[in-house]
């Protein structure tokens, strides 16, 4: 018996053994074929685990200055830069060039690397999947945010309504962050699921509430396993599991009752006939699968729409002028009619406004791939940073969205500030940036809901334009980071409305 644990064990070791020379010998290859330089290292005193990184970016996420502090080290260190941090090889960029090799050209040497991270939380879905699996996903759900879908608002001005009514009248503070992620979140539901909830007129201590709160602090959790590295494998922690089990329980649900009409031959109404679920139903039958891929959808369509208005009318609230052009352009354009589909298109100056706070606030302020073979990136090798370097197998390599889109040199020197007349400048030299601008990332893996988000949120900010007169700032201090998946004001939202 132990001799073949011992002959089992040998065995792996050697595979093991052959497979990193195999790695080394063919990164070694590829660098002399490529002319690759070494890439710049940041000063870190010991490089084998990375301890000391590790404890920099606590500190930093526990003062929320974690993208701030980012963005100060490409500064000092330039576009390209590699590090070690538990354990793990990492290179970061903010230049162009290798991003679009990272999520473009060169995407298939690297693989989405989010599995371990969001562990029990979306196990399989298309957010953490690669290969045919992922195709797959992508295949299932694209219908269902084509434009018939999206050009369909009737439901979202219904969610709108219920937003209003949560919304005081007399200039009394209210805190429009979690408002927007309840906002979202039913108009999601609706979206894929033609499920019509309504945690925005839900009781605090209903259980609607409490999966909205469980989506809410989920998020957290999944950062801090985004520090852990590989130490991730062995971490567990009870409080996040039962965050999952929530909502799996919600979902599951949902999701149970639909396989039973299924089974039962309860035909779907002609509208439902068209709907993610029923479709998922008939590809698959393993409804875990199902839920995992309903959450991650859930996910990718709820906080980042959310986040972004909340961080806008954070930044709103300061800007007056911003928000009189917003008024004048609703009024010229609508006449006190809804929004449809078509005059969306017309609210220019709305679209300017959004990209800006997508520009500055990205709710998704970092992407990040694991490449799965040695490979090669175009730039930030040598003295120069101009030379391609080599890519070893597992590295993560990361952009930082957050940086890459506040680059002086693309932006200029007022690229930090929020000056939504900027893409109206830049679109009249033909100068709109492209992989310099990655809200929505780019690529065969980027954003699915990309056209819907964009709908969503011009929707919302110019129904809010019609409705109030003025946004009162009750924010005290300055604007300040949460990072939890996506990004967020740690202060909230706090803001007194006015009506017209
Ligand atoms: C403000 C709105 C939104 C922003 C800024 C945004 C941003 C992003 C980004 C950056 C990614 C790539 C993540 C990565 O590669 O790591 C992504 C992926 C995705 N988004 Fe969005 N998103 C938004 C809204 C939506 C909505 C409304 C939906 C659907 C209802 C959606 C569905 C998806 C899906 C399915 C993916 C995964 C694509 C894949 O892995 O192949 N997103 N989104």
């Amino acid at each position: 018996m132990f001799f073949y644990l011992y002959l089992i064990l040998l065995a792996s070791a050697v595979y093991w053994g052959i497979a990193r020379l195999a790695s080394h010998l063919e990164l070694r290859r590829l660098a002399r074929t490529h002319g690759c330089k070494p890439v710049r290292r940041m000063p870190q005193k010991e490089r084998i685990i990375g301890l000391g990184q590790f404890l920099d970016d606590v500190a930093a996420a526990r003062e929320h200055r974690t993208l701030q502090t980012a963005q100060c080290r490409f500064q000092e260190l330039g576009n390209t830069f590699s590090g070690v941090c538990m354990g793990a090889y990492f290179i970061t960029t903010i230049d162009s060039d290798n991003v679009k090799a990272l999520l473009s050209t060169r995407m298939e040497h690297f693989d989405s690397g989010k599995q371990a991270l969001f562990g029990p939380f979306i196990g399989e879905s298309m957010l953490t999947t690669d290969g045919a699996v992922w195709k797959h996903s992508r295949a299932l759900v694209r219908p269902h945010l084509a434009r018939d879908r999206v050009a369909d608002l009737r439901n979202l001005e219904g969610h709108v309504q219920n937003f209003f009514s949560r919304l005081p009248r007399d200039g009394s503070t209210v805190d429009l962050q979690h408002l927007f992620a309840q906002l979202t979140f039913d108009n999601t539901m609706e979206l894929l699921l033609d499920e019509k909830v309504c945690s925005l007129l839900s009781n605090p201590g209903s259980r609607l509430a409490a999966v909205v709160e469980a989506f809410d602090s989920v998020g957290s959790f999944v950062n801090k396993r985004a520090a852990l590295g590989p130490l991730l494998r062995i971490y567990r922690d009870a409080e996040f599991e039962a965050m999952c089990k929530v909502l799996h329980d919600f979902v599951d649900e949902i999701v149970r009752k639909a396989f039973e009409n299924k089974q039962h031959g309860k035909a779907f109404t002609d509208r439902k006939a068209q709907g993610f679920l029923p479709s998922i139903l008939e590809d698959t039958q393993d409804l875990v699968k199902v839920r995992f891929e309903i959450l991650g959808l859930l996910l990718a369509g709820r906080d980042t729409a959310a986040d972004l208005l909340g961080n806008l009318f954070f930044v709103l609230a300061r800007k007056p002028d911003v928000w009189d052009k917003l008024k004048q352009e609703v009024d010229e354009v609508l006449r006190g009619d809804k929004p449809s589909y078509d005059s969306l298109r017309e609210l220019t100056y709305h679209r300017y406004v959004i990209e800006e706070a997508l520009r500055l606030y990205p709710p998704a302020p970092a992407l990040f791939r694991q490449a799965n073979r040695p490979t090669v990136l175009p730039r930030g090798g040598g003295i120069d940073g101009r030379s391609p370097i080599a890519v070893p197998r597992g590295t993560i390599v990361s952009t930082s969205t957050f940086a890459l889109q506040r680059r002086q040199d693309v932006y200029g020197a007022d690229a930090d500030e929020f000056r939504p007349e900027r893409w109206q400048a830049m679109e009249k030299l033909g100068e709109r940036p492209r992989w310099e601008f990655l809200p929505f990332s780019a690529g065969p893996r980027s954003c699915m809901g990309q056209a819907y988000g964009m709908v969503e949120m011009v929707y919302i900010v110019a129904r809010m334009a019609q409705e109030f007169d003025n946004v009162q700032n009750k924010n005290d201090g300055p604007w300040v980071e949460k990072w939890s998946i996506t990004l967020s004001s740690a202060e909230g939202t706090k803001v007194g409305l006015v009506p017209r």
